[in-house]
């Protein structure tokens, strides 16, 4: 099989998604001129992608995930160098894709540099058994390699309880056998997890640390639940969002915050509150959140109980959307469905949507691969970009069809924010009326 770069046919690819055109030729050589020093140049991990779409499922949709993937796997600092992709009903129950696709795996896991397999989804413990025994690389899924991100961007102690609590949680049905031929390739990326000594101790003993963690999380809780009482007769707003929409450069604008904005997924996993003035409206408090992302586990959705609190007791959500992504409509449905999952759905909401500077009214069209064509990575359909409405046309329909208020906005270009300031201190001095109506707003705020 020829060695080709990671499919780089997609202009859809966007926020820095790995990027191996032939042209930007990344070599070691390269890599090395950069670093400069030989010795201390280390390298990047390296990461197979594969992913298993149900039939239905469109290439553009199936490239839009990989490119999801290979950007998580960007985040979490390795590098996908190679996609394969077999179409499926549903994944082999044995090893998640079928033989003659594990035997290309492998075939390609032995001749390349591979530091590990990443697959799009959850695998059972016995796939995952099965996959290392056949592969003998380090296998990640879905779960694992967002655990991980999580790990290396939690600060809070709650966040860092939180995630701990998710990862022994993960750990706790994978323990007979797991990473036992791997000791030598621990480190990296999958492998922040619970160190060597716990792994190898018994289930009890991983139950006892989570019980431990249940226990101190309560504590937090209930310190946070007392610090919030004490903001009373404020109003509560908090940001949600699909992971790397702007939320947090959204707070930064809003909220006069130093809150940390990156191109990254997931730059926010710890919840921050900060007082909101504009100008001489009622003021109010404002919370950015974690960012959701589809297929986001569940149980990292219950341990992350105390920060969802935030979004579960405001009284308004601003669900900001990155309008310059291809997949936009479906990231709305996925924070929607994460919020009726947590019980917050039913809440006031604004739609705000960002990156109106990046809006392009055509998509080239994703590849297509081939379901039986070996180097399906390379893209055999090169039809007309898929046309989208001009952007003045998308606002009118969304104006139109939504019940929320929406408001379209550049937060990096600081385009149309007075708007938002206004739309949000209406809302915001409504429901204080409705909430507190004896009550004075201005100077009656508590920190
Ligand atoms: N082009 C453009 N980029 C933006 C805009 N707003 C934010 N960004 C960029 O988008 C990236 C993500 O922004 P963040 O504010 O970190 O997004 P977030 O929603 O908080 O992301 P997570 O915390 O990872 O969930 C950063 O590189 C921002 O600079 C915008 O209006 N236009
Ligand atoms: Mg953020």
């Amino acid at each position: 099989m020829a060695k080709q770069s990671e499919n780089s046919h997609s202009s859809t690819r966007h926020h820095g998604a790995t990027d191996n055109t032939p042209a930007r030729r990344d070599t070691k050589l390269d890599r090395l001129l950069k670093n400069k020093t030989y010795e201390t140049a280390k390298e990047r991990e390296t990461a197979v992608l594969v992913s298993v779409p149900p039939r239905r499922q469109t290439e553009a949709q199936t490239t839009e995930y990989l490119d999801e993937l290979a950007f998580l796997i960007e985040t979490a600092g390795a590098e996908a160098t190679k996609r394969f992709v077999q179409k499926l009903e549903k994944p082999d129950i044995r090893s998640y894709v079928g033989e003659g696709k594990l035997a290309e795996i492998k075939a390609w896991v032995t001749h390349e540099k591979t530091s590990m397999v990443v697959f799009d989804d959850d695998l059972s413990p016995s796939q995952l058994r099965n996959l290392e025994a056949e592969l003998k690389v380090k296998i990640v899924d879905r779960s694992l390699l967002i655990l991980d991100i999580f790990a290396l961007r939690a600060k809070s102690a709650t966040a860092r309880t939180q995630v701990e609590l998710a990862q022994y949680q993960y750990l706790l049905p994978r323990l007979t056998g797991l990473w036992t031929h791997l000791d030598k390739q621990r480190g990296g990326v999958g492998m922040k997890g619970p160190g060597e000594t716990e792994i190898e101790t018994d289930r009890r003993v991983v139950r006892d640390r989570i019980a431990f963690l249940k226990e101190k999380l309560e504590d937090l809780d209930k310190q946070a639940h007392t610090q919030r009482k004490t903001r009373t007769n404020s109003i509560r707003v908090a940001l949600v969002g699909y992971t790397n929409v702007g939320k947090s450069t959204i707070m930064n604008l809003l909220g006069k915050a130093e809150v940390f904005a990156e191109n990254k997924l997931f730059a926010t996993v710890d919840a921050t509150t900060r007082k909101v003035v504009l100008d001489n409206h009622v003021p109010f408090l404002l919370s950015d959140t974690v960012g959701f992302i589809r297929k986001l586990p569940t149980k990292l959705i219950e341990s992350f109980k105390s920060t969802l609190d935030e979004i579960r007791e405001a009284d308004l959500l601003i669900h900001v959307v990155d309008i310059s992504h291809p997949n936009f409509e479906e990231q709305i449905e996925v924070v929607n469905e994460t919020l009726r999952e947590i019980e917050a759905s039913d809440k006031p909401t604004l739609l705000v949507f960002n990156k109106i500077d990046q809006y392009k009214s055509e998509v080239d069209p994703a590849p297509n691969f081939a379901d039986d064509d070996p180097d399906q990575e390379f893209p055999t359909d090169f039809s007309a970009p898929t046309p989208r409405p001009p952007l003045e046309q998308l606002q009118e329909s969304y104006m139109a069809r939504m019940h929320d208020p929406v408001v379209f906005i550049s937060a990096q270009n600081k385009e149309n924010i007075e708007a938002l300031r206004e739309l949000l201190a209406r809302r915001v001095a409504e429901l204080f009326q409705v909430r507190y109506p004896y009550s004075q707003p201005y100077g009656t705020v508590a920190e």
